[in-house]
């Protein structure tokens, strides 16, 4: 298929979440670009979660309506649903894994969900997805308990990418990883994004994930979109809350740590 980057994967329009007479979002409006990794970024409850569990259908908004691939997920079928759940990864913050299944039995869900094949097939397409996360064969015979939290993060990712999905939803992927686990994180992302011409709609806290991954951010603020753009242009955007997120501290070290990953890309390259 023919794509450019014009196309949105992804159209929220006029979203209104709310818990009780707590308004989360009001007349929020979102696109995502096919082919692109849109970093979602605010405060803490300002709904990134419930924005993502909106779009693929864990929560039906109020107002509004969140369209992924078309469809309306919150409207859409038991038929249309299924359709565009084997076009979507989820990687949740914990990995999500079951803890009572092995990693390649985890991995196996999905496939047996949504298809009919072979328990040789199966065990293929396993070590196969396992290869693409960079996790070895034996990951499979263990059960998520028994790996580190990075390697439990990429057999999360490993499960997500079962069904070869065009469009990615990562909540929090690096979180809990140490900051050497947490780039290498972003660098398979990164380098599946490209082989697998993904789609990623990614919440994150990570400064560093931001600038390593992330064609255009999406800053939540005020129950709102409050601007969506390239990092340079999101990071001098003016807002109180983009101006402390990204020109406090944490943002300065994680600007120079993304220099110098660009630096040594450019010498090596
Ligand atoms: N099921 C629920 N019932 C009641 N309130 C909820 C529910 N889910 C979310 N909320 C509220 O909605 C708001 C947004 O929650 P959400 O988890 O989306 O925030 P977030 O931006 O992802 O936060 P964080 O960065 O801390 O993870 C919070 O105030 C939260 O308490």
């Amino acid at each position: 298929m023919v794509s450019t980057n014009a196309e949105h994967i992804i159209e929220v329009r006029g979203l209104h979440s709310q818990f009780g007479r707590q308004v989360v979002h009001h007349a929020l409006d979102l696109d995502v670009r096919r082919g692109e990794v849109l970093g979602v970024i605010g405060g803490s409850g300002t709904g990134k979660s419930v924005l993502l569990r909106s779009i693929v259908g864990l929560r039906k908004p109020e107002g509004g309506s969140a369209t992924v691939l078309g469809v309306d997920m919150a409207r859409a079928s038991d038929r249309e649903r299924r359709l565009i759940e084997q076009r979507c990864g989820l990687l949740f913050q914990d990995g999500a894994l079951f803890s009572s299944l092995t990693v390649g039995e985890n991995i196996r869900v999905p496939l047996i969900e949504h298809h009919r094949l072979s328990a040789k097939l199966l065990d293929e397409l396993v070590a196969l997805k396992l290869r693409l996360v960079g996790l070895s064969a034996d990951a499979a015979h263990k059960y998520p308990s028994q790996l580190s939290g990075g390697m439990r993060k990429r057999a999360g990712l490993a499960r997500a990418l079962a069904l070869d999905p065009e469009l990615l939803f990562l909540d929090e992927p690096t979180a809990g990883l140490d900051p050497i686990g947490a780039a290498q994180f972003d660098e398979l992302i990164l380098s599946l994004k490209r082989a697998l011409n993904l789609t990623v709609f990614l919440v994150t806290h990570d400064l560093d994930s931001l600038y390593a991954i992330c064609d255009r951010i999406a800053v939540l603020a005020d129950r709102q979109v409050v601007v969506v753009d390239t990092p340079d242009k999101v990071e001098n955007y003016e807002h109180a809350w983009v101006r402390d997120y990204f020109h406090g501290p944490r943002a300065r070290a994680a600007q120079s740590s993304a220099a110098r990953r660009q630096d040594t890309a450019v010498s090596h390259g």
